[in-house]
């Protein structure tokens, strides 16, 4: 388990995926983070203190669960930029599509994209409801909709294959455990962060129910 910031720092340096390159490009997004939440509300004040533990490495662990060179990564309500953003990080050749629907955050994103020179971001600046259906390799959503409704939501940019990565904080076995309706395989792994939380992830074989057009949140 990962406790302290110097413990999600080093276990950053021995990602496969986190070269010097990378690692100073999360360096400048974390230095954006802390310049942008001065302006507005993107993360809690607590939280800045641990950011790479609670939001850096947070996002970065589901990295594990993709092989490289899988693309496109749709992430949903990408907010202050996580999971999103620091996979596109971590990733640059990934096309990385992020989803958010208040415009200071959508300018936010793009600001940051195009700082970290991360070209293959594209940012989505709508309501998820009104983004075109396009199918997605991997869906990531962090603490955006419960996941019946998440799914809902967000079913028509999934095939079987595509692989879906929630972080549920310590709700995941409990909405995992209430699911009902849908096919799939999903299950929870142990998140790196926090001893009670966890990572729905799996694939979505179908529904067998009619899906409901309406709001996220
Ligand atoms: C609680 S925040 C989480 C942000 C980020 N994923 C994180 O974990 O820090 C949820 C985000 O989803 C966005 N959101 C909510 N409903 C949405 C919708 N229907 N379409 C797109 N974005 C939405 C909100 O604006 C907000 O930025």
């Amino acid at each position: 388990m990962i406790e302290t910031e110097a413990q999600a720092r080093d276990w950053l340096r021995e990602l496969p995926d986190c070269d010097d390159a990378a690692m100073l490009r999360l360096e400048r997004l974390v230095e954006l983070l802390r310049e942008e939440n001065q302006r507005q509300n993107l993360v809690s004040a607590a939280s800045l203190g641990e950011v790479w533990r609670r939001h850096i490495v947070d996002s970065a662990q589901l990295l594990a669960h993709v092989p490289r060179g899988t693309s496109p990564w749709l992430d949903l309500g990408t907010g202050a930029g996580f999971p999103g953003l620091v996979i596109a990080t971590l990733r640059p050749d990934c096309e990385v599509r992020l989803v958010e629907s208040r415009k200071r955050r959508i300018e936010w994103l793009e600001r940051a994209a195009h700082d970290l020179r991360l070209p293959h971001v594209k940012v989505h600046g709508a309501r998820l409801q009104d983004v075109p259906s396009r199918n997605a390799a991997i869906i990531s959503a962090r603490a955006f909709a419960p996941l019946d409704r998440l799914l809902e939501l967000s079913a028509r940019f999934s095939t079987s294959d595509t692989i879906w990565l929630l972080p549920k904080g310590r709700s995941a076995k409990q909405e995992l455990q209430m699911l009902r309706g849908w096919h799939h395989t999903f299950h929870v792994e142990q998140s790196l962060t926090d001893i009670e939380a966890g990572v729905i992830t799996g694939t979505l074989q179908g529904s067998a129910k009619p899906v409901r057009k309406g709001k996220a949140s």
